[in-house]
Formats: structure tokens, sequence, C-alpha cells
């Protein structure tokens, strides 16, 4: 069982529930493999951090209840000081954002346009509870670590990156399927089902990014061609909760940064140390893929008991970010997360490369 398990960290650092977890994922016959990341921690059913090569069945909460939760990023061209003469530049942005852009479990007053969602499982209630929320939340950023960050790469140029996933609509679907089985085999009826209302929600994760980028894009002062050709040329919009289908089997993603050999991705850290932009190695040992942040150290709980609030302002306002830093953001302080510095380091050169960073100037939160 163990020869199945590839982990980019020593297996006995891992807190025990998320080693039970990937024990128990690892001695299922139709695992063939499994990868682990060094941002691990306990999920449900597959450790987060936790990468599965699954045998002719996909699993719904493998990918877990967030599909499609995912990073987006822009790299504007633009100098920093351009845009931001002023500390009260930046804050004037972000009093703009959380105006245009809904926080929390805030959805549009107006609703936006997107293609109805039409159910693979025929279930009318199940569209109806789908599609009464799908059009007021897209473009909406949710709760928790989700964030909009606009931050100062090495260059110096103004960057984007937008944490966030398919809101509502992916949970919905995702609760739906888990009742159906924690495995179903990809040629029966409710495989099928899940396999294309996931992909409707992973479609739809996409969307919900690239749609608040061009919202922040023009809050920043961009037109419309300028717009378009930034995303032309640097985004990266990329779901870090899914299931794929390859020739070796169903390879699901619990919080994994995909790296296929080129392709780009974002390793978030938290909201002081920003993040780092990556090419992938195409390291099929750990299943192409890396972490997909720092990952938590504190449960929200233990965070809000331990850190200390005036430690959080302090380390903030040192780096002279502009954020919502107050006790509802405790628990999403730099201190509740592994250090990135070790969690690049277990990766660096095995499954990516460092391409880029970039420095928050900016940090939104739910
Ligand atoms: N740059 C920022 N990174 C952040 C922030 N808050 C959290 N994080 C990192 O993102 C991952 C996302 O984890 P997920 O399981 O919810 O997808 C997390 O592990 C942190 O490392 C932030 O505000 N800015
Ligand atoms: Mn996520």
């Amino acid at each position: 069982m163990t020869e199945k398990i590839k982990s980019l960290i020593q297996l006995d650092s891992i807190e025990p529930e998320a080693l039970k977890q990937i024990y128990d994922v690892a001695s299922l016959d139709i695992v063939k493999k499994l990868a682990i990341m060094p941002d691990v921690h306990t999920g449900y059913d597959l450790c987060i951090g936790g990468v599965a090569l699954v045998e002719e069945h996909i699993s719904p909460s493998f990918v877990g209840y967030d599909i499609g939760c995912g990073m987006c990023f822009v790299d504007t061209g633009i100098k920093a000081e351009e845009i931001f003469k002023t500390k009260k530049d930046r804050e004037e942005i972000a009093k703009e954002i959380y105006k245009e852009i809904p926080v929390g479990k805030n959805i549009r007053k107006k609703p936006l346009d997107y293609e109805k969602f039409h159910s693979a499982s025929g279930d009318s209630s199940l569209e109806k509870k789908v599609n009464d929320k799908l059009f007021h939340s897209l473009g909406t950023l949710g709760s928790g670590n989700h964030f909009i960050e606009i931050g100062k790469n090495l260059e110096g140029n103004v960057c984007v990156t937008i944490h966030s996933g398919s809101r509502n609509i992916g949970h919905t679907i995702a609760s739906y399927y888990m009742k159906k089985g924690r495995f179903l085999p990809l040629d029966s009826f409710w495989g099928k089902a899940y396999l294309e209302d996931m992909n409707f929600a992973l479609d739809y994760a996409l969307e919900n990014r690239l749609t608040m980028m061009k919202i922040v894009l023009k809050v920043l002062g961009f037109t419309e061609k300028e717009i378009d050709r930034i995303i032309r040329k640097t985004l990266i919009n990329e779901n870090h909760n899914h299931a794929v289908l390859t020739d070796e089997g169903v390879l699901h993603r619990k919080g994994a940064t995909p790296a296929e050999e080129g392709q780009k991705g974002i390793i978030p850290a938290n909201m002081r140390d920003g993040v780092y932009i990556t090419v992938g190695l195409g390291n099929t040992e750990f299943l192409s893929s890396a972490s997909h942040g720092a990952g938590r150290v504190l449960s929200r709980r233990k965070a809000k008991e331990l850190i200390d609030i005036k430690e959080f302002k302090k380390v903030m306002e040192m780096a002279d970010i502009v954020a919502k830093v107050d006790n509802s953001t405790l628990d999403e302080a730099p201190f509740a997360y592994k250090d990135i510095n070790q969690v690049i380091k277990a990766q660096e050169g095995v499954v990516i490369k460092i391409v880029d960073q970039v420095r928050p100037l900016i940090n939104i939160k739910g």
C-alpha cells in the first residue's frame, strides 16, 4: 500500500488525522497512486493537498464541496508607481472593489448573463436549486480565505490575483452527488452525470474568477481594449479542486496546483507574503501537481484563540498592505499558515520552478 504513496514531505511530519486519511485512501484497490503535496492538511475524505489517481471511477468527495476552487492571475505590465502614488490611492481602489464585487455571503443584486444549468441527472429540483443562484453569484468572491490581491511583482508591475471557486453552484452539485456514492463507475449513469455536472461547475468557477478580474482591471483604470490585451497575454486561470480523465485513470486534485510540463501556476502564501508564479515540470511521479498554497497550521478556532490581534496589525502595517485587519480576519493572519519558504523548498526543482513573486499592496477578503 505505501508504495502507492509519493509524498513531497515526510509522512511523519503530517498531522495524524490527515495521515489517517492518506492511509485509508491508499488502502483502496481502485486507488492506483496517491501524491501528497507539502501543504497537506485534513480535508473531507481525501486530504487537502492530496492527488489521487483512481481506476475507472470518479469520486465526488475526492473533488470536494468547492468544485473548481482555484486561482486567477494577470500581470498588467504597468509599474505600481504609475497607478498608486500614495497609500490613499490604494485605499480608494480597495473601497471601489468592495463596491463593485460582492464578498462574503453577498451575491449580485442584478443578475449576470450565463448559460442555464441543465443537469445530466435530469433532476429538475437540482436544476432549480442551481439556476436560482447561478446568475446572481457570477463575479462574487465568497468568504474565508477567498481573496482578491493587487500586488507588485519582481519587475515592479501591478499584478492581480484572485482566489475563488464555483460558489454555491459547485456546493449544491457536490452535495447532491456525494449522496450517490463515494466512487461512481465512469460508465454508470451517476458517474457520467457527475462528470458532466462537475464540468459545468469547473467552467463556472473559471468564468467567476475571470468576471471579477475584468472588474478589478476596470477599477484600476484600464480600458476595455487594454483589459483584453492583458488577459490575452498574461492570464493564468486554473482550478485546484477537480477531476480530470487521463489515459492512466481519473486524476482527482483536492487542493493541488496542476503542474504539467510548461504549465503556469499560482501558489499563494498568505495575505502578507503574496503569491508565487510557477511553471510545472511535468513530474509524473507526483502526478504532475504542486501545492495550492502554504496550508493551515492553525484551525480557524485555534487561530482566533492563539493569535494576538496586535501582532497581526503590526506585521501588516510593517508590510504596508491595505487590508481588512481586525477580529473578523484574525483566522486569516499569516501565522495561521505554514511558512511558505519551507513549502516552496519542498517542491522547487521537483515539480515546479518559480518564475515570479508578487508582494501584496492591497488585499480584499470577505
Ligand atoms: N496571497 C494570499 N494567499 C492566501 C491568502 N489567504 C490564504 N492564502 C493561501 O491560499 C491557500 C488557499 O487554500 P484553499 O485550501 O482555501 O484553497 C491557503 O493555503 C493559503 O496558503 C491571502 O489573503 N493572500
Ligand atoms: Mn481554494
